[in-house]
């Protein structure tokens, strides 16, 4: 999906409307705003001409002795000189502001679009993650880029009138601007140049930003320090950093060779023009006005051509921004389209979930990670998903919650297919707690009201989740409840433990009703084995009375074995396939491998 330079005409209209995508992206924030920074852009660059005209007015006036003349004339010169000089500072004004709006608004899209639109696996793809990370630093240029493109406009429309007055005085003169192709094409090549180097360091850049917020991140820097590898870490950074640093000095060294060579043929051209002027003027065919008006003109021509060469690459940033805008919004289409089932999601299940011949694949991978598994999880039971690390019960349970698409075989809800069914509309009928839950630095109350987002604010919704997580305990040792802010981000936040953290993280998990899949993937990792053990009492409670109202499926994954032998069926899982599956004393009495796991964890806790 990487957009290589795209060749040709088709290419170049197809750069065009990119480049006008991107301008409406900034635009449709504040119509009203941008036509204004548009006219003050376009006021400005024509005030440059028109200055001119006025100067050499002043000066033909002044030399036939007409003085009202020259005064009218002086007055122009100075409304235009002040119009020259002020515009910019206005014009950067109003763009700051619909710069600030067009971000907000477009980082909001994009969240949209990725989060709702794309499946996990086009997530995952580091192509498409190359991507994103391009555009998220291009948002924070839109308005640079827009305003230099309408600057380039401008300046066209400026070319054009000087072009024709200059014509007036000496038609070789209207040749002039055609040197500006050297520097204009010159330009093109170069920033191609420096775009390609910076897309192909694009995943060191990541990496090496990845290593730096790792090690910025409370829970990962303590583990960093115990085991003595900020060193190590910062110095495959500055590894990174100063690779990516030469290729793109070496690319920038180039890019601006080939742009002096552009601007010394122009400069050669400009001289020319010069003494073709100053020839006649000694010949007698015109007079100091023409002289005054062509010096002015023709220094116009030049500034122009710096300005087009300048902001060309302003335009093709904006060709290439709305050029990935339209990569990943269309992405989040075509994974819409593919996956985006229309059906609404069961409010209750008679009969359950079915695998049928599953298998999956991470993008970017050659093995399949599950295979041909099948696999019945009926209404209204407690499931235990175990299995040795690696055996895929994370994949599994995000195959069910809707997150992958199985790259062969289908996941049946009540007997229709899942990939037909509306996707939010499923994940708001599923609840999910997993191993690596998000800390959200909020006050307690949001962090676990976000659970259900039209509770969010629900302070007895909040205290029955927590309740349901075994987590009321953690809520009376804070000093204001649900309103104390956490986490170590702000001078107000209270940091929690690992296992507290955890607790909060149940907490959400347990705010949605009426679910009718609820699922645990090691949640309880950093829970002693106290706490585990009234979370799981709490919540095969509030399965058992889910499963009666509406057939809802508790599905949870462990690897503590006595917490597994609550559960009314326990599905072993090994290298991606269901190798054993039964209540725990039917498993036990098989003396396969779930009785060798469970017998040796017995005898650990015994001895
Ligand atoms: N995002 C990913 N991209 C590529 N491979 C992955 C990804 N996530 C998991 N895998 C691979 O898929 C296989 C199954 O992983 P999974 O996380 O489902 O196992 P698990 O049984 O949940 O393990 P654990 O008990 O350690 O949590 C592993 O070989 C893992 O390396």
């Amino acid at each position: 999906m990487t957009a290589a330079i795209e060749p040709g005409a088709e290419g170049r209209l197809q750069g065009l409307r990119d480049a006008l995508a991107t301008c409406w992206t900034l635009l449709r924030e504040d119509p009203a705003r941008g036509v204004g920074g548009a006219l003050m852009i376009f006021s400005g660059a024509i005030s440059g001409p028109l200055l001119g005209l006025a100067l050499a007015a002043l000066v033909g006036a002044g030399a036939e002795g007409r003085f009202g003349a020259a005064a009218l004339a002086g007055c122009w010169v100075a409304v235009l000189a002040v119009i020259q000089l002020t515009m910019g500072h206005f014009t950067t004004m109003v763009f700051g502001v619909l710069g600030e709006r067009a971000i907000l608004a477009t980082t909001a899209r994009l969240v949209r679009a990725t989060q709702d639109g794309t499946t996990l696996d086009r997530q995952e793809d580091p192509e498409f993650a190359d991507e994103m990370s391009l555009l998220r630093q291009d948002v924070f240029a839109l308005h640079y880029v827009v305003q230099g493109l309408l600057e380039t406009l401008a300046v066209v429309v400026q070319m054009l009138v000087t072009v024709v007055l200059l014509g007036r005085l000496q038609p070789l003169l209207m040749f002039l601007p055609l040197a500006a192709l050297a520097p204009y094409f010159a330009g093109r090549h170069a920033t191609e140049l420096v775009e390609r180097t910076r897309k192909e360091v694009e995943p060191e850049q990541r990496k090496a930003h990845d290593l730096l917020t790792l090690t910025q991140q409370p829970g990962p820097m303590m583990e960093i320090r115990l085991a003595g590898l900020s060193l190590e870490l910062a110095r495959r950074q500055g590894e990174l950093i100063n690779g990516v640093a030469a290729r793109t000095r070496r690319a920038e060294a180039v890019a601006a060779l080939v742009r002096t060579a552009g601007q010394v043929v122009f400069g050669a051209a400009y001289g020319l023009a010069l003494l073709l002027v100053v020839r006649d003027a000694v010949a007698g065919h015109s007079g100091a006005a023409d002289v005054v008006l062509a010096i002015v003109l023709a220094r116009q021509v030049a500034v122009g051509v710096t300005q087009i060469l300048s902001l060309t690459l302003d335009m093709q940033r904006a060709g290439k921004i709305g050029a990935r805008m339209r990569r990943v919004l269309g992405a989040a289409r075509e994974d819409a389209a593919m996956t985006g089932g229309t059906g609404a999601a069961p409010q209750a299940l008679r009969d359950g979930i079915r695998l049928e011949g599953v298998s999956f694949r991470y993008p970017g991978t050659t093995r399949d990670v599950v295979s041909g598994l099948d696999l019945a999880l009926p209404a209204g039971s407690v499931v235990a998903l175990v299995g040795e690390n690696g055996a895929g019960k994370s994949t599994l349970v995000k195959l069910l919650c809707g997150l992958y698409r199985p790259s062969a075989g289908r996941v049946l809800i009540d007997g229709r297919d899942l990939a037909e069914l509306d996707a939010q509309a499923w994940r708001d009928v599923t609840s999910a707690a997993f191993q690596d839950f998000v800390r959200f630095e909020f006050p307690v109350q949001q962090v676990v009201g976000i659970g259900d987002l039209p509770s969010a604010e629900d302070a007895a919704a909040a205290r029955r989740a927590l309740r349901d997580a075994g987590a009321e305990g953690v809520l009376t040792e804070l000093p204001d409840g649900l309103e104390t802010r956490i986490g170590t981000s702000f001078p107000d936040g209270r940091d929690l433990s690992g296992g507290q953290w955890q607790k909060l993280a149940l907490g959400r998990a347990m705010m949605r009703r009426s679910t009718v899949l609820m699922v645990l993937d090691e949640p309880t990792a950093a829970l002693d084995a106290q706490s585990e053990h009234l979370l799981f009492e709490r919540h095969l409670e509030s399965a058992r009375r889910a499963a009666e109202a509406r057939g809802a499926i508790a599905l949870f994954v462990s690897h503590r074995f006595s917490t597994v032998s609550m559960a009314d069926r326990i599905v072993v899982l090994d290298d991606g396939s269901v190798t054993e599956q039964g209540t725990h004393a039917e498993l036990m009495s098989a003396g396969g491998r779930y009785a060798s796991l469970f017998d040796l964890q017995a005898r650990g806790y015994r001895s």
